[in-house]
């Protein structure tokens, strides 16, 4: 286990100027990603030799496990971290900096120029990495895959000792290994082997792979088209209006013949077709959407004329005064003002909205070439499980919710989805439904069995029984930490599975931010959820990992930031604390200082997920 992490930059530019120093700032950050729960302490020191000796001492007696410094490994007369690290060392550990020299010197031949040396102090390990960023981001990809174990052996962690050996011996200790041998409990790795993505790398490879997703066409009647992105773009086929058109109701005139009385020559309500032209002197009494009878060249509103004659039984107007002169067009459509022929109605590409439905009907389409979505299979899996509808619940068992608050939430975001029931925690039970589930379907989705349980068979059925690449086993993110995300070749095809943590609420949020994320990504959609800022209405405690927060979010006034409002205890099982959620909460980790939490008041980037018309606030 390892607790705290001390990261010290030896530079003399980034000590007079601390924004400089990268290498530290990356060193961190890997740090941080390997060990989420340990303390990283961050230091920078000028090129010193007894400076650095003091601090790699001070560290190593506080019991940090794992000391990196960065810089001040090279041949300039300054350059003295190797000098003071064997200096306070007790026994080299020569390979890891052979191991990070071979590795760099693929790059660059100036990587013989490195004089980085690790070694061990009491119970910490320390490793000199060099001083340039992508140095150290190059040398960290090479000594992560020992780290742990390193530190279990400083520690006498025997029982991590002889899991990781008994591992090797069976294969298990590459992440991705297909070699997993379920049957051997006490062999299972107890430590996660999947590497813990953070949320912008998990995003990254989801893009990246359905960008590969080939696309497929159907028809859809413009009923069910909402949402749909178009495939072939639609055009004008006639103009609108096909004639021209009254705005008002009121009188069609012939605007040269100015302000004075007119004959009612005839009357048109919508849909009448006008019969003969109109006459000087005359005008038609219209109606708004009428066709203006020929000759006519404008209209005047009911509002500015006035009745000087009709019949005794006021049924018919016999002459009308128009009291202001008419402009020529006054509250006329000319034929295609709206929508001249040949336009594009809907492009390639465009999402389609009630507004461009209903256009489109208007144009007389009744179906749409749109982008198919992929078809989606949702499993639950788990031996506690009971269909919702059972009456009664046997001993600690509990009813499915997952797989009815996936199907509905996959429905509100326009994707239907195929039922592929409950299946039992065994190697053979999910092979036969997996391989089911792959005939009728594109995307699995499945809960539950992804964390480190002896009944958690997902990931090595995948991998075993389905030779599937795991693009994902870990993120850092709460809630959703084992949310895995693999492809693999199933009769001649690609099967895109999203394996999500069986707990309600990351299940629930892991499918937004993944497989919702996929969907639209492979049906030619945006990627991301509009995002705004937010005033949090209460102190909100930080998690070691960055959190999902589910709220509801109030609009007290326009002038204000929109005020958000925690859903009550954010426990991965508590589904109560989705109910009603407008928006997730980007809250950062609480990083290096335990306990850290927001104040009232404080902005945070709030994923806008949800609708807005929660009608809970706990
Ligand atoms: N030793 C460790 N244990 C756990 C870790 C870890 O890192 N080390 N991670 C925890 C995290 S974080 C999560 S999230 C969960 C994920 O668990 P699994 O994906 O393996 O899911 P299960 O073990 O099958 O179930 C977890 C939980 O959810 C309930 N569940 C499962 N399916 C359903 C369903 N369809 N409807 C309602 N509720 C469901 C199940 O009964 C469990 O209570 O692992 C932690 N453990
Ligand atoms: O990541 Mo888990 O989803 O915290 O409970
Ligand atoms: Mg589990």
């Amino acid at each position: 286990m390892v607790k705290a992490v001390a990261i010290i930059t030896a530079s003399d530019t980034c000590f007079k100027d601390h924004s400089k120093d990268a290498s530290g700032q990356a060193l961190a950050e890997l740090a941080q990603k390997l060990y989420p729960e340990a303390n990283i302490h961050t230091l920078i020191i000028p090129d010193e030799r007894e400076l650095m000796e003091r601090e790699l001492k001070y560290y190593c007696d506080s019991n940090v496990d794992l000391v990196l410094t960065t810089g001040g490994t090279g041949l300039a007369y300054r350059d003295v971290t190797p000098e003071a690290t064997k200096a306070v060392i007790q026994k080299e550990v020569p390979a890891i900096t052979i191991a990070m020299t071979i590795e760099s010197l693929k790059k660059t031949p100036m990587a013989m120029l490195s004089r980085s040396v690790a070694g061990i102090r009491d119970k910490t390990l320390i490793i000199n990495f060099p001083g340039s960023k992508k140095a150290v981001l190059e040398c960290f990809e090479v000594v992560q895959p020992i780290l742990s174990h390193a530190m279990a052996l400083l520690q006498n962690d025997l029982n991590e000792v002889r899991t990781i050996h008994d591992s090797m011996q069976i294969g298990h200790v590459c992440p991705h290994s297909s070699n997993v041998d379920v049957t051997k409990v006490a062999f299972r790795p107890r430590v996660s082997p999947y590497p813990m993505l953070e949320m912008s790398q998990a995003w990254k490879i989801v893009d990246s792979v359905m960008a590969e997703w080939s696309e497929h066409f159907e028809i859809v009647s413009l009923e069910d088209a909402i949402g749909r992105v178009v495939a072939q773009p639609l055009s004008a086929m006639e103009p609108m209006p096909p004639f021209d058109a009254s705005i008002k109701d009121g009188y069609a005139c012939i605007s040269s013949d100015g302000a004075g009385v007119r004959r009612v020559r005839t009357a048109l309500t919508a849909g009448d077709a006008p019969t003969s032209p109109l006459l000087h002197g005359e005008c038609a009494r219209i109606n708004t959407g009428a066709a203006l009878p020929a000759g006519a060249d404008c209209v005047v509103q009911v509002e500015d004329t006035k009745l000087v004659t009709a019949s005794e039984n006021g049924q018919v107007e016999i002459e009308v005064d128009i009291l202001v002169a008419p402009k020529p067009q006054q509250d006329v459509r000319p034929i295609g003002f709206d929508i001249p022929m040949g336009t594009v109605l809907v492009d390639k590409g465009d999402v389609l909205d009630a507004a461009q439905i209903g256009m489109v009907a208007g144009a007389g389409y009744q179906n749409v070439t749109v982008r198919a979505y992929p078809k989606v299979a949702l499993m639950s899996t788990g031996n506690e499980l009971q269909e919702p509808s059972e009456l009664k619940l046997k001993p600690a068992h509990i009813r499915d919710s997952n797989r009815t608050m996936l199907k509905t939430l996959l429905r509100e975001h326009g994707y239907d989805s195929i039922d592929c029931g409950i299946v039992r925690d065994s190697p053979e039970n999910l092979v036969a439904a997996i391989s089911e589930a792959f005939k009728r379907a594109d995307f699995l989705v499945c809960t539950g069995g992804v964390s480190m349980g002896e009944r958690d068979l997902l990931k090595p059925v995948l991998l075993k029984d389905f030779g599937a690449t795991l693009h994902f086993g870990r993120v850092h993110m709460k809630p959703g930490k084992p949310t895995t995300f693999a492809t693999c070749e199933f009769e001649g095809k690609t099967k895109y599975i999203f394996a999500l943590p069986g707990n309600p609420v990351s299940a629930y949020v892991c499918c937004l931010l993944f497989v919702i994320r996929a969907l639209r990504v492979s049906s030619g959609r945006g990627a991301a959820w509009a995002k705004m800022r937010v005033r949090l209405d209460g102190c909100v405690p930080l998690d070691p990992r960055p959190e999902y927060a589910r709220a509801t979010v109030r609009f007290p006034d326009a002038e204000d930031m929109p005020v958000a409002t925690l859903l009550g205890n954010q426990c991965s099982s508590r589904l109560l604390s989705a109910c009603g959620a407008s928006v997730l909460l980007e809250l950062p980790a609480a990083g290096p200082v335990a306990g850290r939490s927001l104040p009232s008041g404080s902005l945070v980037p709030a994923l806008i997920t949800g609708r807005f018309d929660a009608f809970r606030s706990q």
